[in-house]
């Protein structure tokens, strides 16, 4: 099976409707940097709440506030003020070892770069993840050559980074998220290092995850061509929720770009 037929295999598995409870929420969140003597704002007040199963692209120019937004809802930043909730669970509240339990338990990072380890075959790079978190060996194996087939690279579970494509191997980046079975995935400009079609089909290969294992995604794109793909788009713009467009919003604006009734559901 090739990684398209793949990812169309997991859309059609998918009939689940997705649970609509928020598994992130940030409210009123503020984030600011030092900045010689001042502070710089990243985030102004942000509010944003992402529910099990929803791939949400996040938006915006270059130093709007993106990466910020990932650092905070991956815990890897605490805000000045705000909240910011996993499955219902502040975690300001919960102290260094708690987040960082949070983080290894509940939250899945994909970077622009796949980031794997030179000598460890595919599997190997899920297995490894596994194994840090303490999952028991035997169920692992299965799971991680389950993830691998739905991410269409069930033949190359045993080749190493450099024997795969830059799609591939960003095929096992997801894949190795997912492992710990994660509520939340955060994910950085998963395509920049791809081409049109192979960034696409990352893309419908997120989607499709997404909706499956019923996790909250937050995909940072700078790409609008692949915005038919995703679940619901926010745009920041200088560190404020500056809109929020849908996939089926889009469809309905006139040939003006605008849309023929109000856009709202930035929360
Ligand atoms: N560690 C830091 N210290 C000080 N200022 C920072 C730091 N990180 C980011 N900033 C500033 O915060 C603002 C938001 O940056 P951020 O990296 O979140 O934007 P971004 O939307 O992800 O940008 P890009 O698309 O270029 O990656 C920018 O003005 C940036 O210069």
């Amino acid at each position: 099976m090739n990684a398209s037929n793949a990812s169309n295999a997991v859309s059609a598995a998918n009939t689940a409707i997705p649970a609509s409870a928020p598994v992130l929420e940030l409210a009123d969140v503020t984030l600011t940097y030092p900045d010689g003597d001042r502070r710089l704002t990243a985030l102004d007040a942000v509010s944003l709440s992402v529910p099990a199963g929803e791939l949400l692209a996040l938006t915006g120019p270059s130093g709007s506030g993106k990466s910020s937004l990932l650092a905070v809802a991956g815990t890897l930043a605490a805000p000045d003020r705000g909240r910011v909730a996993v499955e219902g669970v502040d975690v300001a509240a919960l102290g260094d070892a708690g987040r960082s339990r949070v983080r290894r338990e509940r939250i899945g990072f994909v970077f622009q770069q796949a980031n794997l380890l030179e000598s460890l075959t595919a599997l190997d790079q899920l297995l490894l993840v596994a194994h840090l978190s303490g999952q028991r060996p035997r169920a692992v194996r299965a799971r991680a050559l389950d993830l691998l087939d739905q991410v269409g690279l069930a033949g190359k579970a045993g080749r190493r980074p450099h024997k795969l494509s830059g799609g591939e191997r960003q095929r096992v980046g997801i894949a190795r998220a997912l492992m710990g079975r994660p509520a939340v995935l955060l994910v950085d400009e998963p395509t920049s290092a791809l081409d049109h079609e192979r960034g696409r089909s990352v893309v419908a290969l997120l989607r499709a995850l997404t909706h499956e294992h019923g996790v909250a995604t937050v995909m940072v794109t700078h790409d609008r061509d692949q915005l038919d793909l995703v679940d619901r788009e926010v745009a920041l713009q200088d560190g404020r929720l500056a809109a929020a467009r849908t996939a089926a919003v889009e469809a309905a604006a006139g040939p003006d770009g605008r849309a023929a009734a109000p856009v709202g559901g930035i929360g």
